[in-house]
């Protein structure tokens, strides 16, 4: 497993007019402790970025440092073209934020809200609760709202201002999983409209769904990034699908699937197999048992996914340290 630091893109790279974000070698320490520890990250147009790691990461210094909320020992930032730490002023305006810890008093309603955070370009208010399924909630107390209907109207206030980067930090922590999901839905509806998202989660099934691309980090570092599906390919133990045999001759069937494409290994217990592989195995398995004459009821897959990947980089980390 190659756990080994992406490639550092050349300073060349910046002559993209598509470039968002443009971080080399960011380090911040609080006392004598380095929480970021030389990050490159990149987050180009129309894409949505997730950062995802272990907890004390550093992953909100880092999109803190971005908003000019934090400054940076060391490193390069540039966002939108600006100095976060010196054009802060310019750049608040063009950003959305939903951070970490948002709140709104409980009792202030929703178009109060949408007034107290209008700025100079914002724009198209109700058409952004109305998208966001809060229209009817105009009128209502933040305190009466769901959790699901708050962080929707975090996301309607941090696009009011027709952001060019959109920050959203732990958007969906502590919601049940249907109000998890409505916020999902809102986040996809941004990256279908093209709008550029630098997401921030520990939920992997939500970096799977929504990210064009995820950067892992651990102890201020990036140990890889890529989209979901190739850091799944390069981290994630392999895919496994159970069953039990078709009636037939086990012993050539055993060899038939052995032979399959991408199965790496066979287990036999009695008239069940247990099959190991990447994930392409999981098609040519099922090709096969169709092609047998009867899918088993007890078929049984596991997908590799974001989490085991992870939990894999992880892994590879702590081996390679030992
Ligand atoms: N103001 C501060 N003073 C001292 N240490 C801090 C401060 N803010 C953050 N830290 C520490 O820096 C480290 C990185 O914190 P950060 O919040 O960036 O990590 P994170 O990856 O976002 O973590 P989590 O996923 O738990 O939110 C943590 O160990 C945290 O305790």
């Amino acid at each position: 497993m190659d756990i080994t630091r992406p490639p550092r893109p050349s300073p060349d790279d910046d002559a993209s007019t598509d470039q968002v974000v443009r971080v080399r070698g960011l380090r911040k320490s609080y006392g004598d402790r380095v929480v970021v520890d030389d990050v490159d990250l990149d987050v180009h147009r129309g894409e949505v970025l997730g950062i995802i790691g272990t907890n004390g990461a550093g992953k909100t210094t880092t999109v803190e440092i971005l908003q000019g909320l934090r400054r940076a020992d060391a490193g390069e930032v540039r966002v939108l073209g600006l100095d976060p730490a010196r054009d802060a002023d310019r750049l608040r305006p063009l950003l959305g934020s939903q951070l970490q810890s948002s709140r709104l008093p409980d009792r202030m309603r929703v178009d109060e809200a949408l007034h107290l955070f209008s700025g100079p370009r914002a724009d198209g208010g109700e058409t952004l609760l109305d998208r966001f399924g809060l229209a009817h909630r105009r009128g209502s107390a933040f305190g009466s709202m769901s959790g699901g209907e708050q962080q929707r109207l975090f996301l309607v206030l941090a696009l009011l201002n027709r952001p060019r980067l959109v920050v959203l930090d732990e958007l969906t922590q502590g919601l049940d999983p249907a109000a998890r999901r409505e916020v999902w839905a809102a986040v996809s509806r941004l990256r279908s409209d093209g709008t550029t998202v630098l997401l921030v989660t520990h939920e992997l099934a939500e970096a799977e769904a929504l990210c064009d691309r995820v950067v892992a980090m651990r102890d201020g570092r990036v140990l890889d990034a890529g989209t979901p599906a190739e850091l799944v390919d390069r981290h994630a133990g392999r895919a496994e699908i159970t069953f039990t045999l078709p009636a037939g001759r086990p012993a050539e069937q055993l060899a038939e699937v052995r032979a399959l494409p991408g199965v790496q290994q066979v287990r036999r217990t009695g008239d069940r197999l247990a099959v190991e592989g990447e994930r392409a195995a999981i098609a040519h398995v099922g090709r096969w048992l169709v092609g047998a004459g009867r899918v088993p009821a007890d078929l049984r897959v596991v997908v590799p996914d974001l989490e085991s990947a992870l939990l894999g980089l992880l892994g590879g980390v702590e081996r390679t340290a030992a």
